[in-house]
């Protein structure tokens, strides 16, 4: 299984590194549509503006920053992850997307939200969760970078938010392997539109 998901992780970066920037600058414009509409619609008639967890690109990955703009414009609260490498979990802090100083390099490289006063904000209070993954399959497993993140902090706080996995269409698998700690995203944004991966909900 381990050795499963590592190649199969190699697989998928390698056709990602293979999207050229014109490709991928036409297809954030789509994404940025997509997503900023499903937002939108997950926060229906929501009785206050939701906290939506966003992250920066990375390595080739679908930008979501235009789409964190204009939810941030509507009110909502746009909090991202700070990664801890040593304990490899995840914890996530207010920032303005469109602030390029709210943000500095994490341990991988990432862009995260500066250290700053701000206290992190508690898990129960993240409405939506935009989770960045290298593939996706269309029943909703992820593939990550390996490091379990995202599954452990889904695991070890008791959250409600919908989970909302970001990728370009040509990531997205028919199956995927799936161990136990494994968890499932409810729905993938692409270029192309958005996939439900739950029957109903
Ligand atoms: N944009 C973005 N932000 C994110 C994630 C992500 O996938 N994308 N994460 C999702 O979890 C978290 C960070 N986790 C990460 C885990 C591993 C690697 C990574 O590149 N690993 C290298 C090995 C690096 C090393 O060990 O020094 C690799 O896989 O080649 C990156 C991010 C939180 N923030
Ligand atoms: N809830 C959890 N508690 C403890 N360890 C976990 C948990 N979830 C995942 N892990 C561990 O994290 C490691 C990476 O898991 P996996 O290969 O599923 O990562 P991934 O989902 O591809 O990557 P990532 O979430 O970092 O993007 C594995 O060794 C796994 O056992």
């Amino acid at each position: 299984m381990a050795q499963d998901k590592r190649a199969l992780r190699q697989h998928y970066l390698r056709l990602r590194e293979a999207v050229t920037t014109d490709q991928r600058k036409a297809w954030n414009r789509a994404l940025a549509r997509h997503l900023t509409d499903f937002l939108t619609e997950l926060a229906g008639r929501a009785a206050a503006p939701p906290t939506v967890a966003g992250y920066v690109a990375h390595r080739g990955e679908p930008d979501v920053a235009e789409a964190l703009s204009a939810v941030a414009q509507k009110g909502w609260t746009v909090v991202y992850p700070k990664t801890n490498k040593a304990e490899r979990t995840l914890t996530f802090f207010k920032a303005n997307p469109s602030d390029t100083k709210a943000f500095e390099p994490g341990p991988f490289g990432i862009l995260e939200p500066v250290a700053a006063e701000d206290a992190a904000v508690p898990g129960e209070e993240i409405d939506i969760v935009i989770v960045p993954g290298v593939a996706f399959s269309r029943d909703g497993v992820r593939l990550g970078y390996g490091g379990g993140y995202f599954d452990r902090w889904f695991a070890d706080v008791n959250t409600h938010a919908v989970r909302v996995g970001v990728a370009w269409n040509l990531l997205l698998a028919d199956d995927l392997p799936s161990a136990a700690h494994d968890v499932r995203v409810h729905d993938v944004v692409t270029e192309a539109g958005v996939v439900r991966c739950r029957p109903s909900r």
